[in-house]
């Protein structure tokens, strides 16, 4: 099966990237799988709705955060920046229907595939810095996708868990050092830890403990799995961990892509679309499928998943972006 083909089809049987609780699924943008989502608070946010045709995806109407004067602040008002997030492509445990967590699976062959589709739909937006948690099947996307890049930097993972390694990597030429990209991992951007779960098949498990119960321990914010961490716990980790770590690089101007995994990606993006956690429920996020944030004048604005290098609506919405693939477009690979 060609590439793009597995991809829609992946994302069409789990309905949605984006699909909140009471999300209007309409029938045209079905194939891609997008949806919009439905603020239960009216008045608080707009609906964002990413539809697709064919191979092609365009943003029709953009997320407006609040603007409350709650977002970051940047020392630099007018900076822009970009911030792309992708789940890892399947892994081999995805691909036999066991819960995973924090055991350190590698990607199937598939999973590989979904990472390089991955990559070239991003080829032309240009990443600064990579963020990955400390696990495999996120390192081996974050690697195979940058693959893909146009500009061809190297991705370079980043050892700072003690002093000898760090100084062991350094790099002596200035010209090498910015044919680079510095790939930083972090065990806070780890799946969710799930327990007694680890290992067991999906669909037993809901056989042995009931559909219901197994649906909660997956997917609510506070029920944690026996012994496992909830998705608050999860959260607790992995946003302080993006505030501290990842906003300072976007105020700074940074352009960030986070390679991680369902449950520390949909905590994340529980707190950059400001979900409540009746919303976040109904969040589910397919393997290998990026999604794009512009990050402006502090607040973070969802622009779906860009569905191709060459796709214009992606573009269209920065400046800087159109400018730096322009740039790209002109120089000679
Ligand atoms: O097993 C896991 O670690 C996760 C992600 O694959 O499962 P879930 O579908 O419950 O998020």
């Amino acid at each position: 099966m060609a590439v793009g083909t597995t991809h829609h089809t992946i994302v069409s049987t789990q309905s949605h990237l984006w699909n909140c609780k009471n999300s209007r699924l309409d029938e045209t943008t079905t194939k891609v799988g997008l949806v919009s989502i439905r603020s239960s608070s009216p008045g608080n946010r707009k609906l964002g709705l990413v539809c697709s045709s064919g191979s092609k995806s365009s943003i029709i109407d953009p997320v407006q955060l609040p603007s409350s004067g709650k977002g970051y602040h940047s020392p630099k008002r007018s900076s822009e920046s970009s911030l792309i997030l992708i789940r890892h492509g399947e892994s081999m445990w995805n691909e036999k229907n066991l819960f995973t967590g924090c055991v350190d699976v590698p990607l199937t062959p598939t999973g590989v595939e979904e990472a390089i589709e991955a990559g070239k739909r991003i080829c032309n937006i240009p990443i600064d810095v990579i963020f990955t948690s400390a696990m495999i099947r996120a390192q081996m996307t974050a690697m195979l996708a940058m693959m893909q890049h146009r500009r061809k930097k190297v991705p370079i993972i980043t050892h700072k868990e003690s002093e000898q390694p760090h100084s062991w990597s350094q790099i002596y030429s200035e010209h090498t050092r910015k044919q680079y990209v510095p790939v930083i991992t972090a065990w806070q951007l780890n799946e969710r830890m799930y327990g007694e779960l680890q290992g067991l098949n999906k669909q037993e498990t809901a056989e042995r403990f009931g559909k219901e119960q197994v649906h909660e321990w997956r997917r609510s914010y506070e029920m944690p799995p026996p012994n496992g961490e909830s998705l608050a716990m999860c959260a607790d980790r992995a946003v302080t961990y993006f505030k501290d770590q990842v906003v300072p690089q976007l105020i700074a101007g940074k352009l960030v892509m986070v390679v991680a995994h369902a449950n520390s990606l949909r905590s994340i993006i529980m707190h950059l679309d400001k979900l409540t956690s009746q919303e976040v429920i109904s969040l589910e996020l397919s393997t290998g499928i990026p999604m794009l944030y512009i990050f402006k004048e502090g607040e973070f604005l969802r622009r779906g998943s860009p569905a191709g290098p060459s796709e214009a609506s992606v573009y269209a919405y920065t400046k800087n972006l159109a400018q730096y693939r322009q740039k790209l477009d002109s120089m000679v690979q």
